[in-house]
């Protein structure tokens, strides 16, 4: 039986690679200290896996910025508009690789960036590749030879990953109409063919593609093209050993064509789908070796050493053991790096920390469950004090006072349908509000954030040393709203935010103030390119000690005679965003975390705040990946956030906002959220968002993202105006707000004060427009 893993998280333990790209980016190092530290990571993960005694160990999981970027490098998949940048300048492969990422505003040039969306349910986001009808490819990145290449250097004999073809094509978009990009495969598959013989030709023994496609719901077509491309593959390469990953779901009615498809082995996650093992075993032909996805890799509870080897000696029943493999149940990519660098008791309690496991932990994890599996004589003392201490800590757990709280229990089973709805519909209390607020025609405001300046972090990095203490560090943040109040009112905003420069991040804020939940100092995960996030771990029973926000709004509405909105972050956010319990289901933990932000928002009410923003950016996201089990999560996660804001008065106006959301197949859902007013991310796409939302005739008020945060570039008024005016023909303008997208924390206020600047200028000139055509029309 070997170990394997899929992945690991390739951003440092220190998130070594985080801060040398920043750098990087900013000028402040060249390309050779970046591939330096790039290459210092790899060794490092290499040598970790191989000190934990991992048998088959990863290549090409480590990237710059995302894999399927890397993928579409490879393949030469580059969109037309940066050939001006190649052939304006002998451009270093990264640093076109980063604009693809980035965008590239430099040298009169202004190319936009790749969109990027969500990676399945979860919180990492990859750059979507973009296809063209007459697209071609050709193999451009040698990327994953080099690191195979590297690390046989280095003595290892690593099993590359790549992204499987269809998975790649389903994963990317069609730039123009009149073609479907599964049927590339044909032009793609050959590159890929050659990509894997160099890989072979230079030692490689086994390759691992991932196709988590596979597991979800696939139409006939593409139930074809993955016979067709399978086939292939073991036609031309007849020698290489396939592993082929599945994750994140069941193989459900794919199993049959998973077991048919001529490969060497097969991952399947039995963490999502623990049931399917049977039946997996039942059809798998004898010669196919069966990967068993035991441990999390999405999520940091310790494995559960019993329940892992019932199912491995399951397994050994009806396979022989060279043709088992154990491993986690997808990349730890979505996992942080080490626990051991959790030292601080005061923060992560060593009780809890006992129940955790973080990528390293789960490699040991790993290979003691092998050597548990294999191990034939049960009373071997070494084997049995292992599982002992594993059964301590998962008994310890159980057992905990620190989870159960029965009063929050009582709370959440004593909501009712009542508590889910406001008194009045929407159609009435729009003109409460209208009456009580006195907005104008298109009214301004933003998403929440403004720059989270490197003084705003340095303050808070500061406080939490010890260096600055806790009134200090609260008159510099006061002082930063005050700031930031005033501007807004300067240039003339209609609805202000205090500028959210307090949080760390918008889950892990309200995660340290709650209870039921503990944080970590160093458990950083990956979100996008550089970007990373700290989820709070949910251990226990959640409730409110004490109010969360109502100190900073209530402090920022003093100072203004505007409206300024409340902000907070939805309980499905709060669930999705955050390490979740494995004890109790993920409805239940989000009831009780939308009956803490319920209070919350009552008590904003009650400090005299007349908007409050509630965001849920993360409930699209939290879509079940099979479409059957869609319904019960949209009751169950809507209804939350219809408990977290159904307690105020009609007059009190409630917003939501999403980024990076379809709607189309889920409009009367956010429709049920009945928020009066919901801001969605609509630059990138032109509007193209709202189409949804007047094929529905969504009835209440939208505001959609009139320009692109995510590059410095400020824009025009015109362009902004011209887009309100392409959301106008979809959309009554008495339903409309006009507000950047979100994102504002990222950016510096140089290019944020113009920009809004601009922004408000548009919102006046549509007031305008709108006038006019009303004195016409009279
Ligand atoms: N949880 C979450 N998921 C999300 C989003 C989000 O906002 N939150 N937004 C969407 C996009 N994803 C994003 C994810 C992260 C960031 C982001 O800005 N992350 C920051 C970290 C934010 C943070 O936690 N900041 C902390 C810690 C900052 C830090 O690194 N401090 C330094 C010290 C700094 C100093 O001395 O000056 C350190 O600890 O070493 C703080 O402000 O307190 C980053 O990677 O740079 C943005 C968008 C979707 N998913
Ligand atoms: C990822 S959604 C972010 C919403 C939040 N209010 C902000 O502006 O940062
Ligand atoms: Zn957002």
């Amino acid at each position: 039986m070997q170990t394997h893993i899929l992945g690991y998280p390739r951003i440092g333990s220190q998130r070594e690679l985080k801060k040398a790209c920043e750098q990087y980016w900013s000028g402040k190092i060249n390309l050779d200290d970046l591939h330096q530290v790039g290459a210092a990571i790899r060794q490092s993960n290499w040598k970790l896996q191989q000190e934990a005694g991992i048998d088959l160990i990863p290549s090409n999981d480590f990237s710059f910025y995302d894999q399927v970027l890397d993928m579409s490098l490879t393949f030469n998949a580059i969109p037309d508009r940066y050939q001006e940048l190649i052939a304006k300048k002998e451009i270093a492969k990264q640093e076109l690789y980063f604009a693809m990422a980035r965008g590239y505003q430099q040298d009169d040039l202004d190319i936009t960036a790749m969109e990027m969306t969500k990676w399945f349910d979860t919180n990492y986001h990859y750059i979507v590749p973009e296809f063209k009808k007459d697209q071609e490819f050709k193999l451009f990145s040698n990327k994953a030879l080099d690191e195979f290449l590297e690390a046989k250097k280095a003595g290892i004999l690593t099993k590359p990953v790549l992204l499987g073809p269809i998975t790649y094509l389903v994963l990317g978009k069609e730039k123009e109409a009149g073609f479907n990009r599964l049927d590339l495969i044909d032009k793609l598959l050959p590159v890929y063919i050659e990509v894997l013989k160099k890989l072979q030709d230079a030692g490689a023994v086994w390759v691992q593609l991932d196709e988590p496609f596979l597991a979800l719901d696939l139409t006939a077509k593409e139930k074809e093209v993955y016979k067709k491309v399978y086939n292939e593959l073991k036609k031309q390469l007849p020698e290489l050993k396939i592993l082929l990953a599945t994750y994140f779901e069941g193989l459900k009615e794919n199993l049959d064509l998973a077991v048919s498809l001529p490969v060497c082995a097969l991952h399947i996650d039995l963490v999502r789908a623990p049931q399917q093992l049977q039946e997996v075993l039942d059809k798998t032909p004898n010669d196919l070796t069966l990967s068993l996805g035991i441990i999390d890799g999405r999520n940091i509870w310790k494995n559960d050493y019993q329940d892992s080897v019932a199912f491995i000696r399951k397994a050994l029943k009806s396979k022989t053991s060279n043709r088992i493999m154990i491993a986690p149940s997808c990349s730890l990519l979505h996992v942080p790096c080490d626990l051991d660098l959790e030292t601080n008791e005061t923060v992560l309690t060593p009780e809890i920390k006992n129940w955790l496991a973080f990528a390293k932990q789960k490699l040991e994890e790993l290979a003691t469950l092998k050597a548990i599996s294999e191990e034939d004589d049960v009373n071997a003392v070494a084997t049995m004090e292992k599982l002992h201490v594993n059964l301590d800590a998962l008994k310890s757990k159980k057992e905990s006072q620190r989870i159960h709280k029965p009063e929050v229990k009582q709370r959440t089973a004593r909501i009712t349908k009542k508590d889910a709805q406001r008194n009045k519909a929407f159609s009435e209390r729009k003109s409460i509000q209208h009456k009580a607020l006195k907005l104008p025609l298109f009214p301004t405001t933003t998403i929440g954030s403004f720059p989270q300046t490197k003084e705003v972090r340095s303050w808070r990095a500061q406080f939490k040393k010890g260096t600055v203490n806790a009134l200090e560090y609260e008159n510099l943040l006061l002082e930063e709203t005050e700031q930031c109040i005033r501007w807004q009112e300067e240039i003339d905003l209609d609805v202000l935010v205090h500028g959210e420069f307090e949080r760390n991040d918008m889950v892990e804020y309200f995660g340290e103030q709650l209870n039921g939940f503990v944080f970590t100092k160093m458990g950083w995960v990956q979100s996008y390119g550089s970007r990373c996030v700290k989820p709070p771990i949910i251990y226990g029973d959640i409730d409110r000690p004490e109010a969360m926000t109502v100190k900073w709004s209530s402090y920022a509405q003093g100072l203004t005679s505007k409206i300024v909105k409340g902000m907070l972050t939805g309980p499905v956010t709060i669930l999705q965003w955050s390490f979740v319990r494995n004890d109790q289901p993920r409805s239940e933990t989000c009831n009780q975390i939308a009956l803490a932000i319920r209070d919350e928002v009552l008590d904003l009410e009650k400090a005299g705040i007349r908007i409050i923003q509630i965001d849920e950016p993360a409930i699209r996201e939290g879509l079940p990946l099979r479409k059957t089990e869609w319904q019960a999560y949209l009751k169950w996660a809507v209804n939350a956030f219809c408990i977290s804001a159904a307690g105020v008065s009609d007059q009190t106006q409630i917003h939501t906002h999403m980024c990076y959301s379809e709607f189309n197949d889920i409009i009367e859902h956010i429709a049920a959220m009945d928020a009066d007013v919901i801001t969605i991310e609509c630059s990138r796409s032109q509007m193209e968002l709202l189409d949804a939302f007047a094929k529905f005739e969504y009835p209440n008020e939208i505001g959609p993202g009139v320009y692109d945060i995510h590059a410095p570039r400020v824009p025009s008024v015109k362009e902004m105006v011209a887009l309100m005016e392409k959301a106008k023909l979809v959309i009554p303008e008495k339903q409309l707000w006009v507000n950047p997208d979100c994102g504002l924390k990222t950016r510096h206020w140089e290019e944020t004060r113009k920009a809004l600047e601009a922004m408000v200028e548009a919102a006046k000139t549509l007031r305008v427009a709108s006038e006019k055509e009303r004195l016409v029309t009279l």
